[in-house]
């Protein structure tokens, strides 16, 4: 029966015996040599290089009797970040291969190293290393990092004012507060909030509302602490959190803050735009389990600052 596969015919070759190399040391040699890989081996003690594959050579230059961390990092001596240590056993037997990663000094290339302690054939004990590059999924792998980082900030940033948000008011403040019940240290909320605001939009417009927006963020941050949490809630409405503040640090504090805004004058398209600010304090009390107790004290504070006319600091005392 015919299959479905042509068939082609050849002319008839003569025979050539083929030389069997397969475990002769040119066989073994061209192996190494045309591996994609390096492939070294260097004394365990003295750290001599006794062997390097092509792959390396082309690299690394020639052996020359240069030891590992000469050839192959350009050291002044044993890198800190040997493996030897770990290829041998407390009672001299090999340990099994140690595979790591790591990005070397001279190509700036990353590799996968497999090392693994060897009886030489002089029957001395050495470093057998076989690395594989690895660079192009190792940049990958930073790329996705880094853009997972980047996701991560955004989540917790203000996209218009760089502060803090409110998701990550909540993250950062309630590990404060935890810590503060803990330790029972004392902790103040200030909630601030602009006054008139809607009338620097409908006036200048809301390009010169998000300029002034963006100069009060920066002026509140250039007058807080390293540590305290300042995060714009949404719209004209921030937050700061003053963890080891008492009530009274708390009230300076704002005051300075209302002084510090009530003296800016936001320049836009050759406007000189002023602005105040009201707003409401609270402290950490005995009864206060959740940062959502502050805040409540704290706004209806900010209401009163509101209420009474604005541009003012009015406090709402824990029981
Ligand atoms: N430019 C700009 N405006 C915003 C932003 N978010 C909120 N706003 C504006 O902020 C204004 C807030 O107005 P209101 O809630 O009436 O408050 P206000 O005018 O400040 O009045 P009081 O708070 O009572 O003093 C509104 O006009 C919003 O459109 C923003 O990101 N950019």
């Amino acid at each position: 029966m015919r299959s479905g596969i042509p068939s082609i015919n050849l002319p008839a070759q003569p025979e050539k015996p083929v030389p069997d190399t397969s475990t002769s040391a040119e066989g073994l040699q061209a192996v190494l040599d045309n591996l994609d890989a390096l492939v070294y081996v260097s004394d365990f003690e003295t750290h001599e290089l006794l062997y390097m594959n092509a792959y390396g050579r082309r690299i690394w230059g020639s052996i020359d009797g240069r030891k590992c961390w000469q050839a192959l990092q350009d050291s002044d001596g044993p890198c800190s970040f040997c493996t030897n240590d770990l290829l041998v056993a407390d009672d001299g037997t090999a340990n099994a291969p140690h595979v790591w990663e790591f990005q070397n000094q001279l190509d700036q290339r990353w590799y996968q190293c497999r090392d693994q302690a060897i009886q030489w054939t002089d029957g001395r004990l050495a470093r057998l290393e076989i690395a594989t590059d690895i660079t192009e999924r190792k940049n990958m792998e930073l790329a996705l990092h880094e853009a997972h980082e980047r996701a991560r900030a955004a989540a917790f940033e203000d996209e218009l004012t760089r502060l803090r948000n409110r998701r990550a008011f909540f993250e950062f403040g309630n590990q404060l507060l935890s810590r503060a019940l803990r330790q029972q240290s004392p902790m103040a909320l200030i909630m601030m909030d602009l006054d008139h605001f809607k009338q620097v939009n409908d006036t200048h417009g809301h390009e010169a509302g998000d300029e002034v927006l963006r100069k009060v963020s920066s002026t509140l941050g250039e007058n807080i602490r390293d540590y305290d949490i300042l995060a714009r809630m949404g719209g004209e409405e921030f937050a700061l959190l003053l963890p080891e503040t008492t009530e009274q640090e708390a009230l300076d504090t704002a005051h300075r803050l209302l002084s510090a805004l009530t003296s800016l004058t936001v320049g836009y398209r050759g406007c000189a735009i002023q602005i105040s600010a009201s707003f409401g304090i609270t402290s950490l009390g005995r009864q206060d389990q959740r940062l959502e107790d502050l805040l409540h004290r704290a706004d209806r504070a900010l209401y009163r600052s509101k209420e009474l006319g604005r541009c003012q600091v009015n406090l709402d005392a824990p029981l």
